[in-house]
């Protein structure tokens, strides 16, 4: 990949303190994802020889850096472009022969939608990549790549799954977002988009905000947290007089109807608490989403299931009612995963698709945890960002 630095870039390029900054974008129905590597060029004036390496019979020279993940509401779009230009990011990318425009990678709807407003404001000729595409190349590339980024969760315990790379697929790759896309994974870039379902992240999202008058998801999900669902769902309990329908192995607690109750009691919404509401949607919706992504499976004989999306949030409880959905009728045969940057599939793919040979742009050399702060106690931007950064280098050509 010649990140345009002006022919082969290398020579001059060592010469500048400046930092290199390469950017990807995701811009869904509701957030505008940004994946980001920021490395410094000064390092390989140090560094040149241990950072040049053979690659393909000729010499590549590899920078440094961190990749960053940030987020924007999509119908805050201009806030995302606002922080692009006071980064200057992607501004060593090659330019479009034809227009003399940055070039940038983006998929997602927004790709197509806000051309015209990145061609005006930015300067930038978006390079539209297809969205299930850059799933696929995202999920591949953090199961490979990245050490402790597959995990399970269930019954409040998370643990991290090691993945052996021969063994990874197939595998269905399940994101929610404002909807959600269900993908048999077969390999690097071999899927099929096998199932979906427009009950989704948006879903929980809208109607909860029409149900608690909530002003941001933050808020629904802090919410959620406080309920308890057993006020708003109809139980087997409710209908069974208190008693286990065991026959049929339901137990008394389990969930007969999501939201059955409230057509029983004379209540109206505003007798209800927003934390009541708001719980059981999270669960109505988690649940289902679990549900289908076991048939899914099911029908392809899929064991393992990974769950993506800016929906899932590393939340608990989401995660939790995903797994008991998945495993309640596979009984262990199929098994739900999360991944740690999880909402970042589509951006991270679009990145990674810069060489679409593969990732040999993209090399990760060792992964951090959260940000720590500055010793002198200060945090920068991306330092309060609740997704680690991932060390990595890329190669110029
Ligand atoms: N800060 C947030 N603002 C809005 N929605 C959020 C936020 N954090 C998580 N979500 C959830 O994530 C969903 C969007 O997920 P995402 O993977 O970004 O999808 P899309 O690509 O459609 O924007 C929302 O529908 C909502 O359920
Ligand atoms: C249309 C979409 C691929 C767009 O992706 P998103 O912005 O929701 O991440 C997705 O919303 C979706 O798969 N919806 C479900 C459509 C269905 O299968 O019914």
């Amino acid at each position: 990949m010649d990140l345009g630095i002006n022919g082969n870039g290398v020579n001059s390029d060592v010469q500048s303190d400046s930092q290199i900054s390469h950017l990807a974008l995701d811009i869904g129905g509701t957030l505008a994802k940004l994946v980001y590597f920021c490395g410094n060029k000064k390092l390989l004036k140090n560094d040149e020889v241990q950072s040049s390496v053979k690659a393909g019979g000729r010499s590549r020279t590899i920078i440094q850096g961190k990749l960053h993940f940030t987020k924007f509401e999509t119908s805050k779009i201009d806030e995302c472009v606002a922080f692009i230009n006071r980064k200057q990011l992607g501004s060593h990318h090659p330019k479009d022969l034809d227009n003399d425009r940055i070039v940038v990678k983006a998929t997602g709807g927004g790709a197509f939608k806000f051309a015209d407003l990145f061609k005006e404001k930015l300067d930038f000729c978006l390079d539209k990549e297809d969205e299930m595409d850059c799933l696929v190349a995202g999920a591949n590339f953090l199961l490979k790549a990245v050490n402790q980024e597959a995990f399970t969760y269930i019954g409040g315990q998370k643990e991290f799954v090691q993945i052996n790379q021969d063994d990874l697929y197939p595998y269905l790759l399940v994101n929610i977002g404002s909807g959600v896309s269900m993908i048999k994974v077969d390999g690097n870039g071999k899927f099929e988009r096998v199932s979906g379902t427009s009950l989704g992240g948006g879903t929980f999202w809208g109607l909860g905000k029409l149900l608690t008058k909530c002003n941001s998801f933050d808020e629904l999900l802090e919410l959620s947290h406080q309920g308890n669902n057993r006020v708003v769902d109809m139980l087997v309990g409710d209908i069974y007089g208190g008693t286990d329908y065991s026959k049929m192995g339901l137990s008394s607690t389990a969930i007969a109807s999501s939201f059955g109750k409230t057509i029983s009691t004379n209540k109206v919404l505003e007798n209800y608490r927003t934390e009541d509401l708001a719980r059981s949607l999270l669960r109505m919706i988690s649940n289902n989403i679990g549900q289908l992504a076991y048939l899914t499976a099911l029908r392809f004989g899929l064991k393992r299931i990974f769950f993506g999306g800016f929906f899932i949030r590393g939340q608990s409880y989401t995660m939790d009612t995903i797994s008991v959905a998945v495993h309640y009728w596979s009984k262990g045969d199929a098994q739900a995963m999360f991944l740690r940057h999880e909402g970042f599939l589509g951006a991270l793919g679009a990145f990674v698709n810069y060489n679409k040979q593969g990732h040999d742009n993209l090399i990760l050399m060792q992964q951090v945890q959260k940000h720590k702060p500055e010793p002198d106690g200060t945090t920068t931007e991306e330092e309060d960002s609740e997704y680690a950064s991932i060390d990595c280098s890329v190669y110029i050509d």
